[in-house]
């Protein structure tokens, strides 16, 4: 609803006064921010010079050692007071260019006066400590995004509240002048958001709490469960609640929670840097991000571990593993059957192996054996095998004495100079031992010990146990499905076998061996974490989500994903998912939010990509009008890259990016030498962080998770997008689009876009000579 012209005044002056109060506040931290500086400064310089004091003689090195401790830890807290300075000074400057974006007017007992509140993107108190505006998430501020006229409820931390919600108005602030400004019934109403997501790209995320919608609303303030699950349409907010989300349970825990005990998988690294703005732009500091990818080759040194991409490409080529191999290998079946094997596995079925040091034995694997089965039979496995690491270090430490006499050791002693000689003595001092003798031995067993530190290192990290070889003992006890032959079953352990000779490992193995590895040697696991996301996670198998859950014990999992954009597997219905995950994890309190509404994208577009799905029904537009999809087609590639070209250099005229997404690496080289000729494109790889403008050409797989202003699919023929298998693939590719899509077919167009409705889309045929 409209306001008046004279309520419009009134609010800006009030805008006016809480500014020039913002800018009072801005300058008094500038100049707090001067001083931490000069401060940190001053004892970063002490610190340097202190650190070159003279280290050579020892007494004065432990002395120092205590006294440089105290001082790094000075400069630390020094540095991080005045990286919280700059981060107010942040705040305080958005705040200056908007305020705030919403008000509320509640009135909690009719007896009483309303109250107006104010709320922004942070808090705002003045110098007699009134709320000038409140943080999206304080608690009061729920009532902002989720009630509507009338009686409203909200959670504080004393427990549930009531109120009386008198006005709801959203205001668009920008440079301290209210642009815009509605009141409003609805949770938030249309007419800011179509504004907001009518603007053009960026290169970075934006936060959107202005602009939150109530179903959004509830993952990001879901503080109780343990699981929760988000089936999402393409653009409906997945990405933008988790970040929300994040940042609201950081003002929520404050106490007890850091912005580094929360991980959030993401599907690639640029889109890692897509989101990387958002939570700074909250005054928050980001999460941890990692690819599965990258979690999966830290925790195997030395192999080569295939990626959900090169998956996907060989799968396209028609790889080795059959379907119902890997549907048995992802399942959590499968799992759970290296869980039992690890908890029955009997000490003399341990593939131990030799520990060698120089070309030779050290500790022989039949003596690991014997240690292994002289321990009572009924041990946990983990408690086993510390059991064993224990009494190896025990048996090294005698070794390391027996050999702490020998001659060449002695010959080092006499050729040590002074200054390696107090090195070797490390914090001990020169008379502190009874005799010289001691003196020397204790020297000598330190030069032993240096030396058998690799052999200390394999004992410690338990590369006495041969993970690669109990994994595959395993794989030959399992009790297979019917639909996996023996043969196909033995070819499968043989693939692994020949992938671990050359250091690879297939995709399928990563999680079961990783749970073997854990659970027998009882590592691996982080508890540290306090929530995990994982985005996208249709892309993830049970197994991948059992071990990134067995890896973090103690965590809340936030799960997101949309099933129509499975490109990898066959979509599943988002109730049998849930409850598919609540019996897997095993967790009390498990939700499943839905989000159908998709923002994203133009309404054309939204139609256009829900009708290639054949339960698109319940995916709802948001009402922004555009382009109605263009269908061009071409006969030939020499005509398909020209028309491509001519799109392209059209695009490029109205918007920043032009996307063409194309369905594998191969087409998207092909795609990028033609138009490099032509007009400044980039090839986009995996390893890419950030995203140039202008034509940028990828698979579909490297783009999941981003929008582009235009995206042009680049050859959605019959021959590339035969069936319903495709389906995944085209709708992913549509749904990047934000506002012009375009889709260029090589010949006859793919039956999945034939079918449809023609008022979706305009088509533009090559006039055949
Ligand atoms: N409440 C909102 N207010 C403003 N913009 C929004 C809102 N919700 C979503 N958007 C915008 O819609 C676009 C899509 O959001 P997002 O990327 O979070 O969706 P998603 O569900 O993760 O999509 P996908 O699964 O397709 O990757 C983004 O540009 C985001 O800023």
């Amino acid at each position: 609803m409209a306001t008046s012209e004279q309520e419009q005044q009134q609010e800006q002056r009030r805008v006016d006064r809480v500014i020039e109060q913002i800018k009072e506040r801005s300058k008094q931290t500038d100049d707090l921010l001067a001083k931490a500086h000069r401060e940190t400064d001053v004892i970063q310089t002490n610190y340097g010079d202190n650190n070159s004091v003279n280290t050579f003689e020892v007494d004065d090195r432990i002395e120092t050692n205590a006294e440089l401790q105290q001082q790094k830890q000075m400069v630390e807290r020094a540095v991080e007071s005045e990286s919280i300075l700059k981060r107010q000074v942040g705040v305080l400057k958005d705040l200056r260019n908007s305020p705030y974006f919403g008000r509320i007017d509640i009135q909690d007992d009719p007896s009483d006066d309303p109250e107006r509140l104010y709320i922004g993107t942070a808090s705002f108190v003045d110098a007699d400590q009134n709320f000038l505006v409140y943080d999206w998430r304080a608690p009061i501020s729920s009532v902002y995004y989720n009630g509507t006229l009338g009686q409203v409820d909200y959670q504080t931390p004393a427990g549930q509240q009531t109120t009386e919600l008198m006005k709801k108005r959203q205001f668009q602030i920008n440079q301290g002048q209210i642009k815009n400004m509605f009141d409003t019934n609805e949770t938030v109403g249309d007419e800011i958001l179509q504004s907001v997501l009518g603007e053009q790209n960026d290169a970075y995320m934006q936060n959107i709490v202005a602009t939150i919608q109530k179903e959004q609303n509830d993952i990001i303030r879901d503080t109780y469960s343990d699981l929760l699950v988000v089936q999402g349409v393409a653009g409906s907010g997945k990405t933008s609640a988790i970040l929300q989300r994040i940042a609201f349970l950081l003002y929520h825990s404050r106490a007890s929670l850091e912005a580094d005990q929360m991980v959030l998988f993401s599907p690639n690294r640029l889109f890692s840097h897509y989101i990387s703005e958002v939570l700074p732009s909250l005054g928050e500091r980001n999460m941890r991000q990692v690819t599965l990818a990258e979690f999966l080759s830290a925790r195997f040194q030395g192999l080569t571990v295939e990626s959900l991409f090169e998956r996907y490409e060989s799968d396209r080529k028609g790889a080795a593993i059959t379907p119902a191999i890997r549907a048995f290998q992802e399942s959590a079946d499968f799992m759970q059957q290296v869980d039992h094997y690890c908890h029955t596995l009997p000490a003399d079925q341990m593939r131990f192996t030799n520990i060698v040091f120089n070309g030779e034995i050290f500790f022989h694997k039949a003596a690991i054996e014997k240690i292994a089965a002289e321990l009572p039979a009924a041990m946990q496995p983990a408690d086993r095998f510390l059991a064993v690491k224990n009494t190896l270090i025990k048996r090294l430490k005698h070794r390391i004495d027996d050999e702490a006499q020998a001659d060449w050791v002695n010959d080092i002693i006499d050729q040590l100079t002074d200054e390696a000689y107090h090195d070797l003595l490390g914090n001990k001092r020169r008379g502190e031992f009874q005799s010289m003798d001691d003196e020397v031995f204790y020297i000598g067993k330190q030069i032993v010990t240096k030396r058998l530190r690799q052999v200390y290192d394999a004992i410690y990290n338990g590369y006495f146990l041969d993970t690669y070889e109990q994994y595959n003992d395993f794989l030959g006890q399992i009790t297979r499905p019917d639909d996996v032959q023996p043969e196909q079953w033995r070819a499968r352990m043989q693939a692994f076998r020949h992938g671990i000779e050359y250091h690879r490992i297939a995709l399928v193995d990563c999680a079961p061996l990783l749970l073997l590895r854990d659970i027998l040697t009882g590592s691996g696991q982080n508890r540290r974490m306090q929530y995990i996301f994982v985005d996208e996670m249709q892309d993830y198998s049970l197994a991948q989500l059992l071990y990134i859950k067995h890896a973090f014990p103690l965590a809340k999992f936030t799960l997101l994903g949309d099933s129509e954009q499975a490109l990898f597997k066959d979509i599943e219905q988002p109730q049998q998912l849930l409850e598919r995950l609540r019996d897997a994890f095993n967790v009390r309190r498990a939700n499943l939010i839905t989000l159908n509404k998709s923002y994203r994208s133009t309404k054309q577009i939204t139609n256009f990509a829900k009708a290639l799905l054949p339960d698109g029904d319940q995916i709802q537009a948001f009402t922004r009008e555009g382009d109605l999809p263009k269908v061009m087609i071409r006969y030939g590639t020499d005509a398909a890259l020209s028309g491509l070209l001519t799109e392209v250099q059209y695009q490029l005229k109205s918007t920043h990016t032009v996307a063409v997404l194309t369905k594998d690496l191969a087409e998207s080289k092909r795609v990028y030498q033609y138009l490099k000729h032509h007009t400044v494109t980039t090839l986009m790889a995996d390893s890419d962080r950030t995203m140039p403008q202008g034509v940028i050409v990828m698979p579909i797989y490297l783009a999941k998770g981003l929008e582009f202003d235009a995206v042009v699919a680049y050859d959605v023929s019959a021959e590339n997008y035969p069936d319903a298998a495709s389906v995944g693939v085209l709708y992913t590719i549509a749904s990047r689009a934000m506002h012009h899509l375009t889709l260029l077919s090589i010949g006859d167009v793919s039956p999945l876009v034939a079918h449809l409705d023609p008022t979706l889309f305009t088509i533009e045929h090559q006039v055949r000579v």
